[in-house]
């Protein structure tokens, strides 16, 4: 039941800033982040993961995560990150795109780990041998989850599962996320799906020019007027 707490983060590409000054305390459960397009939320994923340099504190249950800390320190600290685009191996098939996932473990715990994903994601146990580069987007996310799972994070951070998917698989995505978050692992999830993510999520952030705007229970932000209006479509009130 880990808890991350953010402090003064901040984040961008070479001398552009997209994140300033943002402080965030994520709790276990499930949060989710919402926002425009460009608003910075995969930065501020990308910036936690220790893929792009930040500035600021990130602590786990209060332990501080080095400023420079490279992104195996942050695997082998629990913190595991599902990118847009999933990044699956394509002419690998599922055990091996999972099997990778397990590269910090030993042999002995990556096999314990594999039986564990096939229970969990009984999907993808009926599709072990397929090549991931031919299943269907769905599929390919599940495994992409799968494989994050294998580390055993005790943080898991998803930018945007339900991208490009089908309604029912988008239902199904986040239905796993909810299940990963309530089997004790942290999740932290970016997510366009405005509507459904508010209806999974425990908590929920809204991220605007790079600054968090709101924030509060994902159920009490579904019914605000601000999110209403903004990003589920209901009309403006009428003066
Ligand atoms: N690799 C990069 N180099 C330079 N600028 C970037 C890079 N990636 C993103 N940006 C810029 O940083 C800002 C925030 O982008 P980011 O991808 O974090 O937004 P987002 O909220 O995730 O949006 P989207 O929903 O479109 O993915 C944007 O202005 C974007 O153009």
């Amino acid at each position: 039941m880990t808890r991350l707490t953010i402090e003064n983060l901040s984040a961008g590409y070479g001398g552009f800033a997209v994140l300033r000054d943002l402080s965030l305390d994520v709790s276990p459960g499930l949060t989710v982040i919402v926002g425009p397009n460009g608003a910075g939320k995969t930065t501020l994923l990308k910036a936690i993961a220790g893929l792009i340099p930040r500035g600021g504190r990130l602590l786990l249950d209060g332990t501080p995560v080095a400023p420079d800390a490279s992104t195996s320190e942050l695997v082998r600290r629990g913190v595991a990150l599902v990118a847009e685009g999933r990044q699956l191996f394509p002419q690998m098939s599922v055990t091996e795109n999972l099997e990778l996932g397990g590269w910090l473990v030993p042999a002995a715990e990556r096999a314990y780990r594999l039986k564990q994903a096939f229970a969990d994601f009984p999907k993808l146990a009926e599709r072990a041998a397929q090549l991931a580069g031919t299943m269907s987007g769905g599929e390919q996310q599940m495994v992409a989850v799968a494989r994050a799972m294998m580390c055993a994070p005790t943080l898991l951070m998803l930018d945007e599962p339900s991208l490009g998917l089908a309604p029912r698989m988008v239902d199904e995505l986040l239905a796993i996320a909810r299940r990963i978050a309530d089997a004790g692992t942290t999740v932290l999830m970016v997510e366009q799906n405005v509507r459904k993510a508010l209806a999974v999520a425990d908590r929920a952030h809204v991220l605007e020019r790079g600054r968090l705007v709101a924030g509060g229970p994902a159920d009490e932000l579904a019914r605000s007027a601000v999110i209403r209006q903004a990003y589920l479509g209901a009309p403006a009130p009428v003066n």
